[in-house]
């Protein structure tokens, strides 16, 4: 089931012509489809029942609250990784005891707005931090839920950057390292271990890894229970990757779940994901109208009016999206460059892509924007901040307006000796 489609020759978001957003909106504006998100986070919750799994959507891959609450209506948890991403998940009505909180760099204040708002889970990536949040929940009088992230040593995930599981990683600690954490954690009176967490990077789409980092949170399980302490959950991490339509697609959530199903086979223990791109990324597109077609030898050159400040993955990753027409175009491609209006040489969306010939004035779609889009966005070259749209059924409404640039010098002001 696809809720971007061709309808009559217009490209669509569920029953709304992708067309009447731009019209309305102006471009370039993202635009999420409410019934894309809701199946994809069932997809996945469902793919493991009869076990009872928290899906903590990961909130860095699409902030936006009414994302957010559309999730948490569905009974979505958070995966967060600063106050802000807590403060936003909690905004959008995801209960406290469903929010994971993550990362190497947790403030000492951070770490006290978690305790004192009682997160499922705080998920520790170091001593020093083991040691702070003991301090922290000491002061608050507090118990704080704590798990122990694990550097695996497993690498994986779709570029580089966004491998987090070797060891030479800023993420978790050593599998050696994880028991000692657990056994002091388990120690103070004011930390309460609850277990063990992993993520190894995003865009994954290959089962072997996760099955190699889920083997070695077994065994510490087993390691631990041996030595008599209590393990009560495994928090997998997210990482699963999407089809950004040029390559096959990655491993289904069900396959993932009989995966994880067979790793922790016999072992009594509670489950946690943190899926971003699986649940947010086909939901979103991003749209953008051609200011005009620039002649050049080798090939046209497509200038967009969405630029790398409004969708940044094809300049740092080199990522492949999808680009479609919003009106449907049948007959041989033609082979373009497409670029934005940034001044870098990086902000090219694309080289040699063959596309329906278009012309100034039309409109695009970039595929798979939704997870990773806006939350990456910046006003670099004093750009206004993209605005992002929700449909559901024959309704869409904005659900962040432009930030323009008026608004955007009204935050700035000249020191007294520029006056
Ligand atoms: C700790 C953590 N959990 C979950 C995620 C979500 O990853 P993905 O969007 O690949 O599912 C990330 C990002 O990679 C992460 O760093
Ligand atoms: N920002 C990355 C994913 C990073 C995942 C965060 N841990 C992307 O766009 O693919």
């Amino acid at each position: 089931m696809n809720h971007f489609e061709y309808r009559g020759g217009a490209f669509c978001c569920e029953d709304v012509k992708l067309a009447d957003i731009a019209d309305a909106v102006g471009t370039p504006a993202y635009v999420y489809s409410t019934a894309t998100l809701e199946r994809h986070y069932k997809v996945f919750k469902e793919a493991f029942a009869p076990r009872d799994v928290l899906v903590a959507f990961a909130v860095k891959a699409n902030a936006n609250v009414a994302v957010l609450a559309t999730l948490a209506r569905q009974g979505a948890g958070a995966d967060t990784v600063s106050q802000g991403e807590i403060e936003r998940a909690l905004r959008a009505g995801v209960p406290a005891e469903r929010i994971i909180f993550s990362g190497v760099g947790k403030t000492e204040a951070e770490l006290a707005f978690a305790v004192r708002t009682g997160v499922h889970q705080i998920n520790v990536e170091s001593t020093a931090e083991l040691d702070m949040l003991a301090d922290v929940a000491k002061q608050l009088g507090a118990t704080a839920n704590v798990a122990i992230r694990v550097n695996p040593d497993v690498g994986a995930g779709g570029h580089d950057k966004i491998s987090t599981g070797k060891s030479d990683a800023k993420f978790g600690v050593s599998p050696d390292m994880a028991i000692q954490l657990y056994k002091r954690a388990a120690a103070d009176a004011h930390l309460a271990p609850r277990g063990l967490a992993v993520h190894i990077g995003s865009q994954i789409k290959d089962l072997a890894p996760l099955e190699a980092a889920f083997r070695v949170l077994r065994g510490l399980v087993e390691r631990l229970r041996r030595d008599g302490l209590t393990v009560e959950r495994l928090d997998l991490g997210g990482g699963l990757g999407v089809p950004y339509f040029n390559e096959p697609d990655p491993p289904a959530p069900a396959e993932y779940a009989a995966m994880v199903n067979r790793v922790l086979e016999g072992l009594d223990i509670s489950i946690a994901c943190e899926p971003g791109r699986m649940i947010a990324g086909n939901a979103g597109v991003l749209l953008s109208r051609v200011i005009r077609i620039q002649e050049r030898a080798a090939r046209p050159i497509i200038v967009l009016d969405a630029g790398m400040n409004d969708l940044i993955r094809p300049a740092i990753y080199d990522a492949y999206h999808g680009i479609k027409p919003l009106v449907e175009r049948k007959g041989p491609g033609v082979d373009y460059d497409v670029v934005g209006p940034i001044c870098e040489t990086g902000d090219t969306f694309a080289r040699k892509r063959s596309l329906p010939p278009l012309e100034a004035g039309d409109l695009v779609a970039f595929m798979t924007a939704g997870a990773y889009g806006a939350v990456m966005a910046s006003t670099y070259n004093a750009r206004d901040l993209v605005p992002e749209v929700l449909v559901a059924g024959d309704k869409f409404q904005i659900v962040r307006r432009r930030w323009t640039l008026e608004e955007q010098l009204a935050l700035e002001s000249l020191p007294d000796w520029l006056r």
